[in-house]
């Protein structure tokens, strides 16, 4: 009942140690759920008004984590307390034996995890335990749980090998920073080497190949033959099976594939099916509609190879992220190209023949630091925009956010980062000027990053006229500048608001959005080397680039004025920008004066400093990226 419910949070509560004053709306007073609202802060109901979840992150709370009390709620499946103070030995989490996720990354967590725990959680699709200081080995029992398809594991101190995982589809996996060694099991072989990287002595597929023992050449040129001959004979039968699959139910039977909301998208009960991420990529796309029209892939650049819906949910699709702006899949499709496929839930603000118009306004764009539209899918209930998938991307939030310090880029890097983003920014401004907020979505996860080079790579732009205003207003971040939360204004300063955040971001690296300007402007001048400044950036940068770390500050600070009136626009901030000048290794000035259509994204030597950094992709920035993705089911 919904007291008993009450009891057992209060209880639980109450073994927190500062609850009382982050958690205000926890009281006796209202009940947990009203329906499917909330009235108690942090905690997920169903329509039924029954307590699935508790959401409970990034709060700084610490104590106890009362698991006896949470034992008593019956409908409990998914448990975050993400970014929180947390310490001590593992909670018996086995005790919640009907949990499908639980998150507990970026706390302070310490110790071996005992085995037997994961032997009494049989449902459990998503175990998140990065950024902590667990050590020993992976316990097995992960490995045993069937519907496991999200592990994160990375930024611990975990040892020896790893347990042989089955073949499955994972939404995410990741074991990089730890102390494992010995052969990665052949099952994660295909996976994104970055989930392993920081582990020194592990080997095999997909990094480096283990030492051998030396076999004699016959025996190898006989292992690679037979092994070339079954992966053909695998490859093979993929192909003619996926090939009858399609042709029997893609076009014609629109139950083939998942719909939007069931099976890889929110689901807040026990209703939810695993993510199937095999043809994920269009729903009511294949089904329904047969006219040719209906399956077109509509190019919006001339430069690219061209296909079709078929072609594309025959592609082999893999789940990049998915959040509440709907899903993002890289598709590799049979004639070559690879495309990464946003399938956007909330995208109904404008009708086909604008659509169509925008689209064609977007894919007129030509800018080294945009992530280029390439093409589009539009019906009524489907809509997928296609870019050019950047092989080894990261993003700036995990550069500036992740916990490892391996990863971390110079000055030079960050300020021909910063160089990048403006001039991208600025340019949009010039190309849509019907636009209010021409990016409207700029921040640091938004940053894709060339592998190597570290190239930004602006993404998400021009979407607010296409998005239903209520949701963008609730996810867009143009919709959270100060002169909206205050006045619900959006101004065409307010894309200069966020660059200012990004700015003071990539001179301090911290993640926090709202309060970080009026921080940095209460430091004092004599106090930023030592406490305003990432710490990373400054051990590293050459004399003499202190001056210029102060002048792009000063810049994010007019950047960020709350004032409209008083902030820079635009065009200030980038002429400044501009101006600021990368200082080498070796002390000496390059003045790399760059326009928005002179900056030369080819230049080695330019990005050569940086070139060696690794692209190592983990922790915190990721696990951010993936509380939109992946609080769901
Ligand atoms: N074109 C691309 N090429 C390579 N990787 C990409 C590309 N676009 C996105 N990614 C990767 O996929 C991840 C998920 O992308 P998505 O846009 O869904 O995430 P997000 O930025 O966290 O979400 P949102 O913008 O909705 O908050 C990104 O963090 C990035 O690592």
């Amino acid at each position: 009942s919904s007291d008993s419910d009450s009891d057992s949070l209060l209880s639980f509560k109450d073994s927190l140690q500062n609850s009382s004053s982050l958690l205000p709306s926890w009281s006796s007073s209202t009940a947990p759920c009203s329906a499917h609202k909330a009235n108690w802060e942090g905690v997920l109901c169903s329509q039924q008004g029954e307590i699935w979840g508790l959401k409970l992150e990034n709060m700084g709370l610490k104590g106890v984590i009362d698991v006896d009390s949470l034992k008593n709620l019956p409908d409990l499946r998914s448990l975050s307390f993400m970014n929180n103070d947390f310490d001590g030995p593992i909670p018996d989490i086995g005790q919640l034996g009907a949990l499908k996720s639980i998150y507990l990354s970026n706390n302070r967590f310490i110790g071996e995890i005992d085995t037997s725990i994961f032997s009494r959680m049989q449902s459990l699709k998503k175990v998140d335990l990065a950024n902590n200081q667990f050590m020993g080995v992976i316990p097995q029992t992960l490995a045993l749980l069937p519907k496991l398809i999200l592990l994160r594991l990375e930024g611990n101190q975990f040892q020896g090998q790893m347990p042989h995982f089955s073949n499955r589809t994972w939404v995410s996996f990741n074991v990089s920073n730890n102390q494992l060694d010995g052969q990665i099991p052949p099952g994660l072989g295909n996976l994104d080497p970055t989930s392993f990287y920081g582990n020194e002595d592990l080997c095999g597929l997909p990094l480096k190949p283990c030492p051998s023992s030396k076999p004699s050449i016959p025996s190898i040129v006989v292992v690679v033959a037979v092994v070339v001959i079954a992966l053909s004979a695998i490859v093979v039968v993929i192909i003619i099976l996926s090939r009858r699959k399609q042709t029997s139910t893609s076009v014609e039977d629109p139950r083939a594939l998942p719909k939007e909301g069931t099976s890889h998208d929110c689901c807040e009960d026990d209703q939810c099916e695993v993510y199937q991420c095999s043809s994920p990529i269009a729903s009511s796309a294949s089904g329904k509609k047969k006219g040719a029209d209906k399956l077109k892939v509509t190019f919006v650049r001339d430069d690219r190879v061209k296909f079709d819906m078929p072609d594309l949910l025959r592609a082999s699709a893999e789940m990049l992220g998915s959040g509440r702006f709907g899903s993002c899949y890289k598709a590799a499709l049979l004639s070559g190209p690879v495309m990464v496929v946003k399938r956007f839930k909330q995208m109904n603000n404008v009708g086909r023949e604008e659509f169509q118009q925008h689209m064609r306004r977007l894919g007129r764009l030509r800018h080294p630091s945009l992530l280029p539209l390439v093409a589009y899918y539009y019906n009524k209930e489907e809509k997928l925009l296609l870019f050019d998938y950047i092989q080894n991307a990261t993003t700036l939030a995990f550069h500036l956010h992740g916990t490892s310090a391996d990863h971390r880029l110079d000055w030079r890097t960050r300020l021909r980062i910063v160089k990048g983003v403006a001039t991208g920014v600025s340019y949009l401004q010039n190309e849509l000027p019907s636009l209010i907020a021409s990016h409207g979505h700029l921040k640091s996860s938004n940053v894709l990053l060339k592998a190597e080079t570290y190239e930004p790579l602006l993404c998400d732009y021009g979407l607010i006229p296409l998005m239903n205003q209520e949701d963008a207003q609730q996810l867009m971040v143009a919709y959270k500048s100060p002169e909206y939360l205050q006045h619900g204004r959006i101004t065409k300063k307010t894309d200069v608001w966020s660059l200012g955040i990004l700015i003071l971001q990539i001179l301090t690296a911290k993640e926090e959005v709202e309060d970080l300007a009026s921080w940095v402007s209460s430091v004092s001048p004599d106090q930023y080397q030592d406490e305003l400044f990432d710490r990373e950036l400054v051990s590293g940068a050459a004399r003499g680039s202190e001056d210029e770390m102060v002048k792009l500050l000063k810049i994010g600070m007019g950047c960020c004025h709350v004032d409209v009136e008083k902030r820079l626009d635009m065009r200030e901030a980038v002429e400044k920008i501009e101006e600021l000048k990368e200082i080498s290794t070796y002390g000496y000035h390059e003045t790399t004066t760059r326009t928005s259509t002179t900056h030369d994204i080819n230049d080695e030597d330019f990005y050569s400093s940086c070139a060696s950094e690794m692209d190592m992709r983990s922790s915190r920035a990721m696990s951010d990226e993936f509380i939109n993705i992946s609080f769901k089911s």
